[in-house]
């Protein structure tokens, strides 16, 4: 389980995470939920330890995040990093010669699922097939937990649609996932919990079957309550 305990960040003046707490489970995809700035990416990276923290606590399997930890999470940031001139093949032996974890058999299986061809050039892929290669690069690592900025950012509905298969399928299977998104639609029959997030703070976790079951409502109804009232 990782889980967010009251944590605090502030840059420079402005404070943007403020006491936030949530956990997100092994086997369960959440979503983060909020608007633009409202402090999703700060508090990936945070996880992450890639951004301090001012105060608080983050543990993932109860354990603080250390150099061990980063074979068990990984974080897929939401723009492909990997160096333009390479082709995907080169993008997978330098994944490969990086990452402990990398399994080439799950990239390969990925990459067929994804219809790309080893050969074509990272610069010349079109923003969707550009968000697919990020993606692939993730999921191959073999972690328990991955984190995902806006997967589905600016791509169109063929390709969400493909993505979302990923989610479904034995890719993702007892890994936990976080995911951050500010358009909930595509994924909410995808996701087990929905963590609503707003002036850098937890405003509402949601149990998304539970809640549908219970009270009959999806998460944009929930949303609709929390952020308009
Ligand atoms: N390195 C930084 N230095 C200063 N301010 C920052 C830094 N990183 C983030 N911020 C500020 O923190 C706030 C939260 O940013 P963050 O990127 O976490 O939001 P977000 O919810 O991911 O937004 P989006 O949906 O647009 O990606 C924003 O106001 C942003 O300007």
């Amino acid at each position: 389980m990782i889980e967010v305990n009251h944590v605090y960040k502030k840059f420079k003046r402005k404070q943007v995470l403020k006491d936030m707490s949530f956990t997100a489970e092994k086997g369960q995809i959440t979503c983060l939920i909020g608007i633009n700035g409202a402090g999703k990416t700060t508090i990936m990276k945070s996880i992450m330890a890639l951004t301090p923290i001012d105060s608080g606590k983050i543990l993932i399997d109860g354990q603080k995040i250390d150099k061990n930890a980063y074979e068990k999470i990984t974080y897929i940031p939401d723009r492909l990093t990997m160096l333009p001139s390479y082709t995907i093949a080169q993008a997978f032996s330098f994944m490969s010669d990086f990452y402990k974890t990398w399994n080439e058999q799950r990239a390969t299986e990925l990459l067929a699922f994804f219809k790309l061809e080893k050969t074509e050039k990272i610069s010349s892929l079109s923003k969707g097939n550009a968000a697919k290669v990020n993606l692939l690069l993730g999921l191959a690592l073999d972690v328990d937990y991955i984190l995902m900025d806006e997967p589905f950012s600016g791509i169109d509905i063929f390709s969400r649609e493909q993505i979302a298969e990923v989610f479904t399928s034995h890719l993702i299977e007892n890994r936990g996932v976080i995911i951050t998104t500010h358009e909930i639609n595509d994924i909410e029959h995808l996701i087990d919990k929905a963590v609503l997030i707003g002036n850098g703070t937890v405003l509402k976790q949601i149990d998304v079957e539970k809640t549908r079951e219970v009270e009959g409502k999806s998460v944009v109804d929930v949303m609709r309550e929390v952020y308009v009232g």
